[in-house]
């Protein structure tokens, strides 16, 4: 017993070098602070604070969720720990920006993690780690294994599941935000004609290896038939980008199936040139990991699209509610998208802004309904959606806010690292820098001024969304 406090790193940081860098630059700085300080020592793997329950910051940031202590009880008060806490929080914070979340159970708030799966990574610290390939054209290995570091997690094995083919189950509880894969296509097509298409497609394959055109031969095929390299590819096929009419092919992610309801995202960094995968929820050792191939329509309307386009019948959790539930679902789909519609129309952006505002709030309590915490994509839209009609009349101050939440919740689905989490946390510092900034009026540009740092939380939620109080 006792109370806990401290903080988790979430998303955890990546072996990539920005993220090495960074906690590098951070472990620096520790050692710096506290480089007159005895009870701060540097051990084998670690350095180590010599109060309270002795918290501990691992050599490799990759190997790190918590740094924590009980700070009620003699040995933390006589040991000051949660001096220690604090601190190492306060230079955290400033190298990693809101991945680094601060709790206490003095206030109700506990960490993120599960002591389990902190106790699991703790036992890594002392491992070496399998080299990291980052290797353009990596050798063919079995999907699953496709990168060093999903090598070293296990993150997930490819099975065999009734009635869908291949799938990706998780072989551990993956947390929420965590990147499942990262893979660049094996080649990548432009939309043309099924029959010329099908020779491009042959061309790509003869130069591939053995190996991977045996892979790419065994993926699933919707639409066998005259053109057989179409039916894959279109049946595998992910868009470079939201609105790309070029597709990649992918020897692991295309073997992720389809959940009306799914626990990843997936996602092209256009920097990279490759397909990610992030949890947008926790997701448990042994359950599927899924995407979603539709367009979030009401049921029937995705339904016969999944049939028409990958030839099944969804029998996701969401499409087997019994028929009163489903039909809650999809009166909520059709408001978010009546909502989703009315926002993106520039005469009211230009004309009501406070109603738009209104149905951007309206949105997001709809898209928790009905999305709960793997939500994190249409959030991020949305927020961004309130973050234009801000910047439109002038209001900084909200905009930064909007774009702050729209930031993090692109870190969940999509990582520090894509340029859409980059540009929005780049408007979350200057919203200005936006095109539009000030493009419809200058009326909301009077609250100009810093966000108000001593509201309540409530508070806050009423001014950020201009609801009277
Ligand atoms: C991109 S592939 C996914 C991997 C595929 N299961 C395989 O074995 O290669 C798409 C195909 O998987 C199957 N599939 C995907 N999601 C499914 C689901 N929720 N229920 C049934 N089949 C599904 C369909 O046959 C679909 O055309």
């Amino acid at each position: 017993m006792g109370i806990d406090e401290g903080f988790d790193m979430i998303p955890p940081l990546s072996r990539e070098a920005k993220d090495v860098k960074d906690w590098e630059n951070f472990l620096d700085c520790v050692r710096t602070f506290y480089k007159d300080d005895p009870k701060v020592e540097t051990n084998s793997h670690s350095i180590g604070f010599n109060a309270g329950e002795y918290p501990e910051l691992p050599f490799e940031g990759h190997k790190f969720l918590r740094f924590s202590s009980k700070i009620s009880g003699r040995i933390a008060s006589d040991t000051g720990v949660e001096n220690y806490i604090n601190m190492v929080t306060s230079m955290a914070k400033i190298i990693f920006g809101p991945r680094v979340q601060h709790w206490s159970e003095a206030f109700d708030q506990y960490g993120h993690y599960g002591w389990e799966e902190i106790h699991r990574v703790r036992e890594t610290w002392d491992k070496p780690d399998e080299p990291m390939s980052t290797a353009p054209d990596p050798p063919a290995a079995e999907p699953g294994q496709q990168s060093a570091q999903d090598k070293h997690l296990k993150l997930f094995e490819v099975q065999q599941l009734p009635g869908k083919g291949r799938g990706l189950i998780a072989l551990c509880d993956i947390a929420k935000g965590t990147r499942i894969v990262r893979e660049k296509p094996l080649f990548t097509i432009d939309s043309m004609p099924p029959a010329q298409l099908d020779k491009v497609i042959a061309a790509k394959v003869k130069a591939l290896s053995k190996e991977e055109q045996r892979q790419f031969l065994a993926l699933h095929n919707n639409s066998p038939g005259k053109h057989a390299f179409t039916g894959i590819a279109k049946t595998n096929c992910l868009p470079c980008g939201s609105d790309s009419t070029t597709g990649g092919i992918y020897l692991t992610i295309c073997l992720i199936n389809h959940s009306c309801l799914p626990n990843a995202h997936n996602n092209w960094n256009e920097d990279y040139e490759e397909e990610t995968i992030h949890a947008t929820k926790p997701i448990k050792a042994g359950e599927e990991i899924t995407i979603d191939y539709s367009k979030a329509d009401p049921s029937h309307i995705r339904q016969q699209q999944l049939r028409n386009s990958f030839g099944f019948d969804c029998q996701c959790t969401l499409c087997s509610l019994p028929p009163q539930q489903l039909k809650l679902s999809d009166d909520r789909r059709v408001q978010i998208q009546r909502l989703d519609d009315g926002i993106g129309d520039p005469m009211g952006m230009l004309s009501r802004p406070g109603a738009c505002l209104a149905d951007c709030l309206s949105l997001l309590k709809l898209l928790e309904e009905e999305y709960g915490e793997a939500a994190s994509i249409f959030v991020a839209r949305a927020c961004y959606d309130a973050f234009q009609i801000s910047v439109a009349h002038s209001d900084r101050s909200r905009a930064s806010a909007f774009a702050e939440r729209a930031y993090k919740a692109r870190i969940i689905c999509e990582g520090e690292d894509s340029p859409a989490t980059q540009r929005m946390k780049r408007l979350m510092e200057n919203p200005a820098s936006h095109r539009n900034f000030g493009a419809c009026s200058k009326k909301w540009k009077g609250s100009d001024k810093f966000l108000p740092s001593s509201l309540s939380a409530d508070e806050f939620e009423s001014w950020l969304w201009r609801r009277a109080t």
